[in-house]
């Protein structure tokens, strides 16, 4: 068996210099064939994905948060051969939290061990493909308001801000939002559609979604006043925002259009892209293999 690691050095909150030694450790008495590399800019673990896996190399362990994972998964798509394994290292590790692989390097080196497989969905919004979240609304733009500060503050104060900037400009967004055979023209203040459970670094904002169901699971939060938000904002943490069933729906669909006359935003797995017209999200027609 031969596994590739790539340790995307600059992800999350510098913990990345424990790994190599627990992985040279664990690999002492172990008849497995391993490289570790560490990247050096964005879209490099896509490249040096495909370049191991043109050299056999049969699962590729993304070192990192979820966009590492996102760019070794694109990696493993583009070669059509290959396993995904996951150390989470990064910010948010959402992807992670939804396959319930641990956030200890150590443990999560142990699942790739164990080499227990899932074949997950991969959802896609227009060209682009996702594995946790895409959505539109308020989360779209406190991720855009987030990096305003990112240059100028670190994590948690950056975050802080941006919330703040977005709770004082947000305005609710009028769309029409089409699944099945329903057409529905809706102020919202987001909707989100999951492959799957969680975004944002640990907000369970779906929290029924199975990311191997073959289903999107959408969460539509109506227009709601900004006193309301605040009460409703920390239930998302734990799944709980169901409750406020005036306010929040959850769908099931195979696919779901969304409308918008004017410009928004588009998170697409932390990603920020800017969309007008018509917006269409879909499974992707592949699965994908990860170890859990
Ligand atoms: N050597 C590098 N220098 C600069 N950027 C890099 C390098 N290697 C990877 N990247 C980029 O770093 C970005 C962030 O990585 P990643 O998402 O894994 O970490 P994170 O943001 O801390 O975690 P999460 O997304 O889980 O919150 C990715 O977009 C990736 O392309």
């Amino acid at each position: 068996m031969k596994i590739a690691f790539i340790i995307n050095p600059v992800a999350g909150r510098n913990r990345k210099k424990d790994i190599v030694p627990i992985i040279k450790n664990k690999f002492k008495n172990i008849d497995y064939k391993y490289i570790i590399t560490h990247t050096k800019d964005i879209d490099d673990a896509r490249l040096i994905t495909m370049k191991y896996l043109k050299q056999d190399y049969k699962i590729i362990v993304a070192i990192g948060g979820d966009g590492t994972v996102r760019e070794v998964a694109s990696g493993i798509k583009e070669m059509n051969k290959g396993i995904l394994g996951i150390i989470p290292m990064g910010t948010g590790n959402d992807l992670a939290r939804t396959l319930n692989i641990p956030l200890s390097p150590d443990k999560a080196l142990d699942r790739i061990l164990d080499h227990n497989i899932r074949n997950i969905n991969i959802a896609k919004v227009e060209q682009n493909k996702f594995l946790n979240v895409a959505s539109i609304g308020i989360d779209a733009e406190i991720v855009k308001n987030t990096r305003i500060f990112k240059g100028l503050f670190k994590g948690k104060l950056a975050y802080t801000l941006g919330v703040l900037r977005t709770l004082f400009i947000f305005k609710p967004k009028s769309v029409t939002i089409k699944y099945d055979d329903i057409e529905k023209n809706e102020k919202v203040l987001l909707v989100a559609v999951a492959n799957g459970n969680y975004y944002g670094g640990g907000m369970m904002i779906s929290p029924n979604s199975k990311i191997d169901d073959n289903q999107l699971d959408i969460c539509i939060i109506k227009n709601i006043s900004k006193i309301k938000l605040l009460f409703l904002f920390p239930s998302v943490y734990n799944g709980k925002h169901g409750k406020y069933k005036k306010y929040v729906k959850f769908i099931s669909a195979n696919s779901l259009k969304i409308y918008s006359k004017e410009k928004i935003f588009l998170n697409v797995d932390g990603d920020i892209l800017e969309k007008k017209g018509l917006i269409q999200f879909d499974l992707y027609n592949k699965n994908i293999k990860v170890i859990v």
